[in-house]
């Protein structure tokens, strides 16, 4: 297989040091305790596992948003913990972030058109408003939008309309890599399965890569292309969802999937998420 496009070795992250001469020394206990984790391109990578596990400190180590106190960190073969605001720069483009709670991310005094518009200016995608606005409209309409949410503001729409604004302002400055964090837990189930569907269509027709971070295994298991299970800070168990959701190797992951509420009668309904789009 190719080189991943992220990948984390021997990760070992602690929160609680805080400033002071002794910082290093009063690092709490390790959040995350020796995790490798990898993403390959256009690979959608589940991550699961019980509340404190480290998921999304896992998620914020990748971008770096924490600073591990051992292990690396790469992107596309660069290191990420050598790098100053110089070199961190042409990659903050690449990176992105779709977040589980649109409405605290989204700048509640600026139009959709204006969160689209802006950060692709800002990162030259656009060489002027006017290009910058018919990008941001293309990438409303790909995410099922009508043209005149172009002109609202995040607090007019519901929130699944306001999670695809989520993933569109992600999706615009057409990043390599996308980490979602639990982006769908605060929607009902059939607006969760729309959601989904757009982004497993965007990742497909982008080639993206995606870190999918998910308390949910039926999502994880329907989306995902491979996952992780962690435990307390390390990596318990990692393959393909196929074989991990079929054959677990670990009584943790067991213990997971047998907490899933239902089997899932039928396995088909991400494809057909989109039929109902509450997009009006
Ligand atoms: N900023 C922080 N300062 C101190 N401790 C933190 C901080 N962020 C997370 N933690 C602790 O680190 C541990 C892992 O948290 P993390 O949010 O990474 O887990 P998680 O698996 O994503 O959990 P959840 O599913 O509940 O979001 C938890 O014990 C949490 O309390």
């Amino acid at each position: 297989m190719s080189a991943p496009l992220v990948a984390a070795r021997g990760l070992v992250v602690a929160y609680g040091g805080g400033g002071g001469l002794f910082a290093r020394r009063r690092l709490g206990v390790p959040v995350l305790r020796g995790v490798d984790f990898a993403v390959h391109r256009g690979e959608t990578v589940g991550v699961v596992g019980e509340s404190g596990s480290g998921k999304s400190t896992l998620g914020r180590a990748l971008l770096g948003l924490v600073r591990p106190v051992a292990g690396t960190v790469s992107f596309d073969g660069i290191d990420l913990l050598g790098l100053d605001e110089a070199g961190w720069r042409p990659l903050r483009r690449r990176m992105q972030m779709i977040f589980q709670d649109p409405m605290s991310s989204l700048n509640p005094r600026h139009t959709i058109g204006r969160i689209l518009a802006e950060p692709a200016l800002l990162h030259g995608l656009a060489p002027d408003r006017h290009t910058a606005e018919r990008i941001a409209g293309d990438v409303l309409d790909r995410v099922g939008l009508p043209a005149a949410a172009i002109d609202r503001y995040p607090h007019e729409l519901s929130g699944g309309q306001r999670q695809r604004v989520g993933i569109a302002r992600a999706v615009v400055l057409r990043p390599d890599f996308v980490l979602a964090d639990e982006i769908v837990s605060g929607l009902d189930v059939s607006t969760q399965a729309q959601v989904l569907t757009i982004l497993k269509g965007l990742t497909a027709e982008m080639g993206l890569a995606m870190a999918f971070i998910s308390h949910d295994l039926s999502v994880v298991r329907a989306l995902c292309d491979r996952v992780y299970v962690m435990r307390a800070g390390i990596v318990e168990e990692e393959g393909t969802s196929e074989a991990l959701f079929r054959t677990p190797k670990s009584a943790y992951t067991r213990m997971l999937i047998d907490a899933i509420p239902l089997p899932d009668p039928d396995p088909g309904w991400l494809e057909r998420g989109a039929v109902s789009e509450d997009a009006a």
